[in-house]
């Protein structure tokens, strides 16, 4: 299949603080992949280096066959400033802004796009809303809009269940299964029952990355692992493992 982005040794931090440590990973399409890992492990790092907003200190990355580094990206939302004086409808379609020439105008197939991703996650009602009027599960639904309305080749989300009720939840799986249809998938998430439900490959984060080639990790692969992580497992493994791995 496709690969559509290769990371190859790579060390990356901040300053004189290394987390990442020699990072390999391949994103192919259609691959959904879940990533966990402890808190401080290194997994918004991860995707700060693939979004380009930390170079690497060591080792590469390619983007192999991605168009003008074509990701979408939904951020935590308690990152983000909801004060700023902006509407529903504009954040958006600020979604397209690294797409338009400087001061571009947005056409009326972008607007009908804006509306249609609104009403498919039901906030079509809050377009001309502020941000900072919103409840934290109605802005999660405007910055997924934001990070899909670009058709991306790559959708990173970082941690998208925080603030969703458990009815939207299903919604927003629903809604991925089917972007994943034509786009990859980079899902973080602390819960570990959501990702394994739902992703199809996983990686562990904690300084260095552990790869599984499936949605299902068992007790011999936790052993690869050296973060302690409570891992709800489906299928006929045995449920719930609480080990150091
Ligand atoms: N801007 C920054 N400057 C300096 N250190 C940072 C910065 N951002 C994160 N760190 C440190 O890097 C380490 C990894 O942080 P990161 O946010 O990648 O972890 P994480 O796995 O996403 O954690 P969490 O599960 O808590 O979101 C942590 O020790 C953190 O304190």
């Amino acid at each position: 299949m496709t690969k559509l982005l290769e990371l190859k040794s790579v060390y990356a931090g901040y300053d004189n603080k290394i987390v990442l440590k020699n990072v390999d990973l391949v994103v192919k399409k259609n691959d959904f992949l879940g990533i966990i890992g402890p808190n401080g492990g290194g997994k918004t790092t991860l995707l700060k280096v693939i979004l380009g907003l930390i170079k690497p200190i060591e080792g590469s990355i390619d983007f192999n066959n991605i168009d003008d580094n074509l990701i979408g990206y939904l951020p935590q939302i308690n990152t983000i400033d909801q004060k700023f004086p902006i509407s529903v409808r504009e954040v958006v379609l600020s979604g397209l802004m690294s797409h338009k020439k400087l001061f571009g105008r947005y056409q009326s197939e972008d607007k009908k796009k804006a509306k249609e991703l609104m009403e498919q996650m039901g906030i079509l009602h809050l377009k001309n809303k502020n941000i900072g009027e919103l409840s934290g599960g109605q802005l999660q639904r405007v910055f997924l809009c934001r990070a899909i309305i670009s058709n991306p080749q790559i959708l990173i989300l970082d941690e998208p269940d925080t603030y969703v009720d458990s009815h939207f939840e299903m919604e927003l799986y629903g809604v991925l299964d089917k972007l994943n249809e034509h786009m990859a998938i980079i899902l973080v998430s602390h819960d570990i029952g959501t990702i394994s439900s739902h992703v199809k490959t996983i990686a562990c984060v904690n300084g260095s990355l552990c790869y599984h080639d499936s949605n299902i990790i068992n007790q011999e692969q936790l052993k690869t692992y050296n973060c302690p992580i409570d891992l709800i497992t489906h299928g006929d493994v045995p449920h719930r493992v609480l080990k150091k791995h």
